[in-house]
């Protein structure tokens, strides 16, 4: 798996943040009125500096103690308003910001499955993993709570600026002047926190590739006894993200001091032309409480512009890393007004002049192949390793699309057919054998949850996978994650199964007995041939013993058929078929035991 480049791009942060609206627009109301309730107990705290300058003015200065008791009403009803909307927005703000996540989420999720196998492979699982997980959360966290405040005290910082030159002016003017370096000074470290932040989140995901690895490949790593080399790796990738977020710490330090100093200042100048304006009688008393008051309401919004941009930088961040996934084409998808297409069981495979050239690539991996395997037949697709065998019977189930020519069932384009009914009616078995944390029963069942009991029991006898019944809970075993408890010949014997379940009219398999022993290999050769004889089949063969299966052979050299004939016609007249299989044959005539097993499939 290659490495996804940190790229930070130009888009504007804006337009990264509208690929949210999408996923917020079912929740409007509740956004609304988590934005309303926000913006109206925001306001309602700024009643209590007006209350607090009319008591200073009015009651205090007159000596009205009668006149307080109105005055306190209303503040405290304002206090009870306030708290009531501070309720509100949590409730609303917190239903809204997980809805958004779960549908992200699953969005998200759904589009990795139709991702083309092309895309795949093409990104590292750790960067895959930090999108869907890190980023999800990330997105989680701004629209439940930076972006609501954001927003509301943008709109605090507008109203009490318009309150502060209302109540005095030249002070008010003076306050805002002092924002203008703040202002100036955001928008530049907004770029630069930006860049950061992309770079952390893309190393967080190199990280998440090497934990991933480390603990998928931990076998080969004890083996090797290569611990320490591993660790090494993961050390300096540590390092280097603890280099970058400590980047980010210093920007973000930068951008919170001084938000923390400005406040401090502004409050010096207030205080001092507050004093000399009482002084000279342009401002009562009254007016500086109210007007220090509002200054104070001003600066959790000043003082959290800071961290609420940074959580927006990140967020941009987030939706640009997400949006990558989000906006990669879909190469292998249906076309549109593909309907389901008569495919019988057996179906007749045709390879007609394919071609298939790796994305990016330079030579094609496969030139002008063509193969005529008839309903009922089976297929052994021979050739050196890397010669494009597994390429080769990726394109029948369209993991990959051919780059040239098609593949045929029944005389349908295989991208004529749907996706559903394609991978329905055409089953796989690969070499490496994929288990997930499921139940016997559904990993047998995947590809046909509705197969009955019976079909499952006939598909494990097939596959020689009877050990499933001494495992402890039988078929509803939980099998551990990638069926590790297994060994890879059971594994293999499992996802066999699954391939063979419910009688497909074309079975895929690549080299699907390599982790058997010969007994078991024997044993597994002899049931499937059951299944073979009722279903077309075209399966790659490394050892004699599997060609054995076949009633016929391709030879694959360099992505070219160069042969096709029957096992015994070939072994005789093709020099670079009887190369690639001497080594058995010898073995064959030394034991004395495959001999007849090789003319006998020859006269198959
Ligand atoms: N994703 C990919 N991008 C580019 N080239 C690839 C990719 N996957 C495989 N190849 C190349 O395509 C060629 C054919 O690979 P393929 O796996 O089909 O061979 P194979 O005959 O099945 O080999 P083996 O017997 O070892 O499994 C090889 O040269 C391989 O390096």
């Amino acid at each position: 798996m290659t490495e996804t480049p940190a790229a930070p791009d130009d888009r504007g942060r804006l337009s990264s943040l509208a690929r949210l609206w999408p996923f917020a627009r079912p929740y409007r109301g509740l956004v609304a009125l988590t934005f309303v309730g926000a913006l109206l107990a925001t306001l309602t705290q700024l009643a209590i500096p007006l209350i607090t300058q009319d008591v200073v003015d009015g009651p205090i200065a007159d000596g009205d103690r009668a006149g307080l008791v109105p005055l306190l009403a209303l503040a405290l009803a304002f206090g009870i308003a306030e708290a009531a909307l501070f309720f509100l927005r949590r409730w609303a703000m917190n239903i809204s910001s997980l809805q958004i996540e779960r549908d992200l989420r699953d969005t998200l999720y759904q589009r990795l499955q139709r991702l083309p196998v092309a895309f795949h492979e093409g990104w590292s699982s750790g960067q895959l993993l930090s999108r869907a997980t890190s980023d999800v959360s990330t997105i989680r966290r701004f629209v439940g709570f930076g972006a609501v405040f954001l927003v509301v005290n943008l709109i605090t910082c507008a109203v009490v600026g318009v309150l502060l030159l209302v109540t005095y002016w030249p002070l008010g003017v003076a306050v805002l002047v002092t924002t203008l370096p703040l202002t100036w000074y955001g928008l530049r470290w907004e770029k630069r926190y930006n860049t950061q932040s992309r770079l952390v989140q893309d190393e967080q995901g190199e990280l998440a590739t090497d934990v991933e690895e480390a603990v998928q490949g931990i076998r080969v790593v004890k083996s090797l006894g290569r611990s320490g080399l591993v660790f090494g790796r993961y050390d300096r990738k540590a390092q280097r993200l603890r280099d970058l977020q400590l980047d980010k710490v210093r920007t973000l330090a930068l951008i919170w001091c001084l938000f923390e100093f400005h406040p401090q200042i502004t409050l010096a100048v207030i205080l001092v032309g507050g004093s000399l304006a009482v002084g000279s009688g342009a401002l009562t008393v009254g007016g500086l409480v109210g007007f220090v008051t509002l200054f104070t309401v001003l600066l959790w919004p000043i003082l959290s512009l800071g961290f609420l941009l940074a959580q927006a930088q990140e967020t941009a961040s987030a939706c640009d890393r997400i949006g990558e996934l989000l906006d990669a084409p879909l190469t292998v998808t249906d076309a549109p007004g593909v309907r389901p297409q008569a495919v019988g069981t057996p179906a007749r495979l045709r390879f007609e002049h394919v071609g298939f050239r790796f994305p990016g690539a330079g030579d094609p991996v496969l030139a002008d192949v063509d193969l005529d395997v008839a309903p009922g037949e089976t297929v052994a697709l021979v050739g050196a390793t890397g010669s494009g065998k597994t390429t080769m019977t990726a394109l029948v189930a369209r993991l990959f699309d051919v780059t040239a020519g098609r593949v045929t069932l029944d005389g349908h384009d295989v991208r004529d057919l749907p996706l559903v009914q394609l991978r329905t009616v055409v089953a796989t078995a690969f070499e490496e054998a994929t288990l997930f944390s499921m139940s016997v029963r559904e990993n047998v069942a995947l590809g046909r949850p509705d197969a009955t009991d019976d079909e499952v029991a006939e598909a494990l006898r097939v596959a020689q996978a009877d050990f499933v019944h001494d495992l402890p809970w039988g078929l509803d075993t939980r099998i551990g994650e990638q069926g590790l408890s297994l060994s890879g010949g059971q594994r293999q014997r499992l996802a066999l199964a699954r391939a063979v379940l419910g009688r497909p009219s074309v079975l895929v398999l690549d080299d699907p007995l390599s982790a058997l022993d010969v007994h078991t290999e024997a044993l597994v050769e002899r049931a499937l041939r059951e299944v073979l004889a009722e279903t077309t089949a075209l399966v790659v063969a490394h050892r004699a013993s599997t060609v054995m299966l076949a009633d016929r052979v391709a030879l694959l050299e360099h992505g070219r058929i160069t042969a096709v004939g029957r096992h015994s016609d070939l072994l005789a007249e093709v020099p670079a078929y009887r190369a690639l299989l001497s080594s058995e044959s010898e073995l064959a005539g030394l034991t004395g035991l495959a001999g007849p097993e090789l003319s006998e499939a020859g006269s198959r």
